[in-house]
């Protein structure tokens, strides 16, 4: 099943008015290394703007690190899916391990995300589910029992047509952040198992769910993960702010798309 490899940036609280002009300088001049593949830039919300200003292929699209689950209203500090398409955003990063262990989301909160993002209907948007064991869940052997849970709870109720619009991306706790990467090996198989959950609950169109690897991943590692069967890509914290880095895991997808 051929996917077109996906790349995300998530910028997370870092970034600058001026790195999203050195990025896009680089990207104008390097352009061939978004061939085939899809990229999305999740900058901080307040960066938005000047993304949209520079985003210039049909093939880089932006993204929200977060949404509101509710629609609008006396929500201080939040974003409604209004706010961040009318910004330009198509993506949504929902359940990010850090807005689960340091903001309390919960599973009952990330599925109302989940939901409020799949049946907005100003514009289409694709949800980027993010799961994923800590260390200890590892140690205990529960990665998959924990992973099981996460997906069951966030995709309870969601139809076969609407997992067209849902990307997953396994960010093993204990690799984001670290340079401690999870071996192609080890990724592999919690992919493989994330597949087969998905192609049991949406059939077909499980198959072709993206499934991108989240944690320390870098220019050094991303060819060797990016040949594994069921990773179609990667979520990149730290390395997508340094413009030569991303262009090279950019340039390591298209390796994937051959
Ligand atoms: O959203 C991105 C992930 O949390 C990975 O972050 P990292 O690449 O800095 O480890």
């Amino acid at each position: 099943m051929q996917r077109q490899p996906l790349v995300i940036a998530n910028w997370k609280m870092n970034g600058s008015r001026s790195l999203v002009e050195k990025m896009t300088v680089e990207l104008r001049e390097h352009d061939e290394v978004l061939d085939r593949i899809s990229v999305v830039i999740c900058p901080p919300a307040v960066l938005l703007p000047a993304w949209q200003d520079a985003v210039f292929y049909d093939h880089v699209h932006l993204g929200a690190q977060d949404i509101s689950e509710h629609a609008s209203g006396a929500h201080t500090g939040e974003h409604s899916l209004s706010l961040l398409t009318e910004a330009g955003v198509d993506y949504v990063l929902i359940g990010h391990s850090e807005r689960r262990q340091y903001y309390g989301e919960d599973e009952e909160r990330i599925r109302a995300k989940v939901q409020a993002a799949l049946s907005f209907n100003e514009k289409p948007v694709t949800v980027v589910l993010c799961v994923g064991e800590t260390a200890s869940q590892r140690q205990q052997e529960q990665t998959y029992a924990v992973v099981e849970q996460q997906l069951q709870s966030a995709l309870d109720g969601v139809s076969e047509q609407q997992s067209k619009q849902i990307v997953i991306a396994y960010e093993p706790v204990w690799a984001i952040g670290t340079g401690q990467t999870a071996s192609p090996e080890l990724a592999q198989q919690v992919h493989g198992f994330i597949r087969q959950w998905l192609t049991k609950k949406f059939r077909v169109s499980g198959s072709r769910m993206h499934i991108l690897y989240g944690g320390s991943l870098k220019a050094d590692n991303a060819e060797a993960l990016f040949a594994e069967a069921d990773i179609d890509g990667g979520l990149i914290g730290g390395a997508s702010l340094d413009p030569e880095e991303f262009l090279a895991i950019c340039s390591a997808a298209q390796t994937r798309s051959k």
